[in-house]
């Protein structure tokens, strides 16, 4: 039992931090599959109670409600009826509004049936949200106040006295009003800790300064290219490039300039590269150019026009006006050289553009 306890909940919380990742929509199905699950177990045993105590009719509707119930965790369950996995919810809430009308009218044991009622309320919330769950408890409030107040109770089969049937209401009510408020309040936080994790991500993949991809970024780009090179056998070139004599514009202009020259940069270098290419801030004034299906020939012509194009375009803000220039190293990698080999002779060749004078590219050659 403890085994079995200790899974279900290893399970649900996997879950709910998969949910994490997606719709809300998913997470209410899944809350509904996981008390379909349960709740057809209780009402299996439940059944089997009132056939023990001949409470045939009562026994029969707790075995077609544990059957809804199952039937909406087993769709749920389902690969082969995923498009079927929100319906799940409906049905779960199907079967138990059904239960819930069946005890008002029949008074299930002892007239104590109306009571599970409560429950209502905050399953409804929990599979619908907020807005949907309002309307549900509308409707059953509606249909359940109507059942007990109906003069001379010509909807009961059973009777209960004023003062039960106001309480059961009130009760009702008050359960709704706070489920309501606690509905509202985990919404809340679900989409407020939904917006924490995406910004988190966005911070750990993406450089704040130039807002393009930083180390980590494309670390995981050049992770998935090298298996798509794997695959297809392909040759990719990996490109350096940096600034020349940043340290200089900083010097002379200050760091909030060196800052806007950095954006500027990357601004011009995005606008010149391929779409299929990935350019990320390496570190300080380095980028790293990522040129998926490109041969060494290419790459150096490609490049030669990136250089070009920063070349022409200085960087102006009121009356200063600075000129950029990029020395770059470049390296042709095959599919079976590991990418961080390639960026090591990329920096050697950016190494050997730099003392070549700088503002030129240079691609990688063993003898270096
Ligand atoms: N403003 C600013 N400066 C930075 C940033 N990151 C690194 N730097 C500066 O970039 C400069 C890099 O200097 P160096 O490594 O000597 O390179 P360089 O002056 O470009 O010279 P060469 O690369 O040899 O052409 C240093 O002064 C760093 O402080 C940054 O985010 N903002």
């Amino acid at each position: 039992m403890q085994f079995f306890l200790r899974k279900l909940i290893r399970y649900y919380r996997h879950n709910v931090d998969e949910n994490l990742n997606r719709e809300e929509g998913y997470q209410q199905s899944f809350l509904a599959g996981f008390f379909g699950l349960m709740g057809s177990i209780i009402s299996f045993f439940t059944a089997l109670n009132s056939l023990s105590i001949q409470l045939y009719s009562l026994a029969i509707c707790l075995f077609l409600v544990s059957a809804l119930l199952l039937l909406s965790f087993f769709i749920l369950k389902s690969s082969t009826y995923k498009r079927f996995h929100n319906l799940s919810r409906y049905i779960a809430l199907l079967g138990l509004f059904s239960l819930g009308i069946y005890l008002i009218n029949s008074g299930g044991i002892n007239n104590s049936g109306p009571l599970w009622i409560c429950i209502i309320p905050s399953v409804t919330f929990a599979f619908l949200g907020l807005k949907l769950g309002l309307i549900a408890n509308g409707v059953f409030f509606v249909i359940s106040s109507t059942m007990l107040f109906f003069p001379s109770d010509a909807l009961l089969a059973t009777t209960y006295s004023y003062e039960f049937k106001t309480r059961l209401i009130y009760v009702f009510l008050t359960i709704v009003a706070l489920s309501g408020v606690y509905e509202a309040a985990r919404h809340y936080s679900f989409m407020r800790l939904k917006s924490m994790k995406e910004k988190y991500e966005h911070q750990a993949q993406f450089d704040y300064l130039t807002l393009l991809l930083n180390r980590r970024g494309i670390q995981k780009i050049l992770n998935k290219e090298h298996q798509q090179r794997k695959l297809t056998n392909n040759v990719s070139t990996i490109a350096t490039l940096d600034i020349d004599k940043f340290k200089v514009i900083n010097d002379e202009f200050g760091h909030e300039v060196g800052d806007m020259v950095l954006k500027h940069t990357s601004r011009v270098l995005s606008d010149c590269i391929r779409s299929q290419d990935s350019l990320a801030r390496w570190g300080g004034e380095e980028f790293l150019l990522l040129l998926p299906e490109t041969a060494e020939q290419e790459a150096l012509i490609l490049l030669e026009s990136v250089r070009e194009c920063v070349e022409k375009t200085p960087f102006e803000h009121g009356n200063i006006s600075i000129f950029i220039t990029l020395s770059v190293g470049l390296c042709e990698t095959s599919p079976d050289v590991d990418f961080n080999e390639t960026i090591k002779f990329s920096d050697i060749s950016l190494y050997r553009a730099k003392l070549a004078g700088r503002n030129t590219v240079f691609a990688y050659t063993p003898e270096l």
